[in-house]
């Protein structure tokens, strides 16, 4: 049997837990594609997030437990401005999304860079670039040319991926296992028991679903 790697803070043994917020414009599909991720679907129907959904998911890379915990933001400003400083609280990795079937959604890409700035997150913190709605691909108005050279310019990594296509799970998922062995890397990144993950239910947080997963670093 494979041994689990524990940290010890305080004397308790905890799994790490690493925050990871997904920000980007009102539906390119921040909510389908964490849903993906932690639940393996695709939803059915969604609505506009409010404040913010909380989703989480273990994984087990190289023997460690670690717990992900995904801040699925809102993307409009009115459900989203008495949440803003939450979402930057502490935390540990940023998903930037847009719709590569939306060019407005990938020109905005500054704006949210600005505002991640402004709250002071670290240039520590790493951050990936994410298109989605690959899918349809009559519809594409993002050249992949132009969005490597705004990941590179950022010093990010691009994944162009879709959240509806079954086929393109693994590819959701190597978004986030990809920050979660960056993070693991940074191994003075201190465990935090449920800091930053509120206590009880707050209006507009939801906490989920959870599940699990194994899995391999794919970077
Ligand atoms: N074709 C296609 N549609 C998608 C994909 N991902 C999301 N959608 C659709 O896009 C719409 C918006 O998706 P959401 O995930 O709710 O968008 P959001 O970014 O969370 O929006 P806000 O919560 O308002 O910020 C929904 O109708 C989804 O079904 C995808 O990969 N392909
Ligand atoms: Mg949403």
């Amino acid at each position: 049997m494979r041994g689990i790697a524990r940290y010890r803070c305080a004397g308790r043994d905890h799994t790490r837990i690493f925050k990871i917020i997904v920000i980007g414009d009102s539906n390119v599909g921040k909510t389908c594609l964490t849903f993906r991720f932690c639940g393996g679907t695709f939803p059915g129907k969604t609505e506009a997030t409010i404040g913010v959904d909380f989703r989480e998911k273990t994984v087990e890379i190289e023997g460690e437990r670690i717990k992900v915990q995904v801040w699925d933001t809102a993307g409009q400003e009115r459900f989203r401005k008495s949440m803003v400083e939450h979402y930057y609280r502490n935390v540990h990795a940023v998903v930037f999304v847009y719709d590569v079937t939306k060019m407005s959604s990938f020109t905005n890409l500054k704006t949210w860079i600005e505002e991640c700035n402004g709250h002071a997150v670290s240039p520590l913190v790493p951050r990936v670039l994410v298109g989605n709605k690959c899918d349809l691909k009559d519809l594409i108005q993002v050249p992949s040319s132009l969005a490597l050279k705004f990941a590179d310019a950022h010093n990010m990594l691009l994944f162009e991926t879709s959240a509806k296509d079954p086929q393109e799970s693994q590819n959701v998922d190597a978004i986030f296992m990809c920050l979660v062995c960056r993070l693991k890397a940074q191994r003075l990144l201190p465990c935090r028991d449920t800091e930053g993950w509120p206590a009880q239910p707050q209006p507009h947080c939801r906490r989920l679903d959870e599940a699990s997963g194994k899995g391999s670093c794919p970077c």
